[in-house]
């Protein structure tokens, strides 16, 4: 990154007034009478009607359109384990999305726990607060426990992003960039680097979709994943194969794909060039990719590229995921993120990138045109169709699968944000 843009990243966060989000207030607070309402006296009623019914919350206050974005810092993008505060940027960066791109209003909160089980017992005694939580950039392998123990402890949605965001989006592209190079995923021979929360969630869903675990190579900093190995986590062992493979060179040589969910630059050109023909290789570490685009375009120019990122073309990011996803869940007042719901994402997600391309993306990125193919394998972040796909698909999956409280919503599915109030 250029100085220019390091210091213009500080200077956005700074300027105008320190941060990104802010607190607004939705009702009129202007008069003695608003005040009497708003607060003592007039508070008392909702608070009796809630003592009644615990499903008055989502009637008298904010908090069915609320959401949770929580971390503990450990895993702050690819930047490794900083801890809570420094992870307060990216928070409230997810806050700021969930309210572009759904008008969910979110707050960030960063706990310092000195164990998965304090930050567990932290979560969950604040939970009742929210419609749902947004785990964050809380790293392999505690984050398995935190998520399951407080599904099980929350009768909210509890999503981590880093796992189900992110697999559902790569899962997306990789059914679009795997037809694009005439490949199957059930045939696809599959090298993923980094074997942590978000690797291993987009292995499980990729396995979960067709490819065969046999064909999959997971790569820690140890190296391969195999069966001999006495190191493995439960979630790791999972991903054993039976091989002679133990490194990145090994594993490459013919590969299909590259799935990268590591650290920077941990992909060479060389290791690239052994792969086969029409690799597809999603560089997914941010906000530097295991290989860089225009030095993997260089080594193969046959190669259908991705990264997280927003400044090159085709991002594999979960922020085309989780806002509109949280969206469809809350709508219809959805107990958990189930399976279904995460498939019906996917294949949402993965369709919309067959369609013509509006003109409103065409003007955001300044293009004259663009069209599904190696360079747009995933719509733009920017897309607004993507709020009434997505949380269509995902509240008619929750329906369908029972977890839903409420029945579709009459305005869905949502054709522009003005519709959401
Ligand atoms: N584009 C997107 O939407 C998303 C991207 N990501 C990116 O994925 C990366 C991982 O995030 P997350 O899963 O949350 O973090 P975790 O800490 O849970 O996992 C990190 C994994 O990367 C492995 N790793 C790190 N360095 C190396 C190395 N040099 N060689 C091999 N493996 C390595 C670790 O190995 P070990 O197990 O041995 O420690 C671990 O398995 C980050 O860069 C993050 O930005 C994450 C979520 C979404
Ligand atoms: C995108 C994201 O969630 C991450 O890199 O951690
Ligand atoms: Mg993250």
């Amino acid at each position: 990154m250029s100085q220019d843009f390091k210091q213009a990243a500080l200077d956005y966060h700074e300027f105008p007034r320190p941060g990104k989000i802010s607190v607004e207030l939705s009702t009129s607070a202007e008069t003695a009478h608003d005040l009497a309402l708003a607060y003592s006296p007039g508070v008392a009623e909702p608070v009796r009607e809630i003592a009644k019914d615990p499903e008055a919350a989502y009637r008298y206050t904010a908090k069915g359109n609320l959401v949770a974005v929580i971390s503990n810092g450990t895993a702050i993008l690819g930047l490794g384990d900083l801890g809570p505060l420094a992870s307060k940027p990216v928070m409230e960066g997810k806050a700021l999305l969930f309210k572009r791109f759904a008008n969910i209003d979110s707050i960030d909160i960063e706990v310092d726990a000195e164990s998965p089980q304090a930050f567990i017992d932290t979560v969950a005694r604040i939970a009742e607060t929210f419609g749902g939580i947004n785990l964050e950039d809380i790293k392999a392998p505690e984050c398995f426990e935190i998520e399951r123990t407080l599904i099980e402890r929350c009768n909210i949605p509890v999503f981590h992003d880093d796992q189900h965001g992110t697999a559902i989006v790569t899962a997306a592209g990789m059914i679009n960039a795997l037809e694009l190079a005439g490949k199957k995923l059930e045939e696809a021979s599959i090298v993923c680097l980094g074997a942590g929360a978000a690797a291993s969630a987009c292995m499980k869903l990729l396995i979960n979709m067709g490819a065969k675990v046999e064909n999959v190579y997971m790569i820690d900093r140890k190296g391969v994943i195999h069966s001999g190995r006495a190191d493995l986590t439960a979630e790791k062992a999972a991903f054993a194969t039976e091989t002679d493979k133990r490194t990145l060179d090994d594993a490459i040589e013919g590969a299909d794909v590259f799935l990268g969910l590591s650290g920077p630059d941990l992909l060479s050109p060389e290791q690239l060039k052994k792969m086969a023909d029409n690799p597809v290789v999603f560089a997914c570490a941010n906000p530097d990719p295991e290989i860089r685009p225009e030095v993997a375009n260089a080594a193969r120019p046959d190669v259908i590229m991705a990264t997280g990122r927003s400044d090159f073309p085709n991002q594999v990011n979960n922020v085309l995921g989780f806002p509109f996803i949280f969206r469809g869940a809350l709508d219809v007042r959805a107990s958990a993120i189930n399976e279904e719901m995460k498939a019906a994402a996917v294949k949402a997600l993965a369709g919309l990138a067959r369609e013509p391309v509006t003109q409103e993306v065409l003007l955001a990125y300044g293009l004259q045109s663009l069209e599904f193919g190696r360079e747009y394998i995933l719509p733009k972040a920017t897309d607004s169709r993507l709020l009434g796909r997505i949380s269509f698909a995902v509240a008619q999956a929750a329906i369908d699968s029972g977890v839903a409280r409420l029945p579709m919503p009459e305005h869905y599915p949502i054709h522009c944000e003005s519709e959401l109030y």
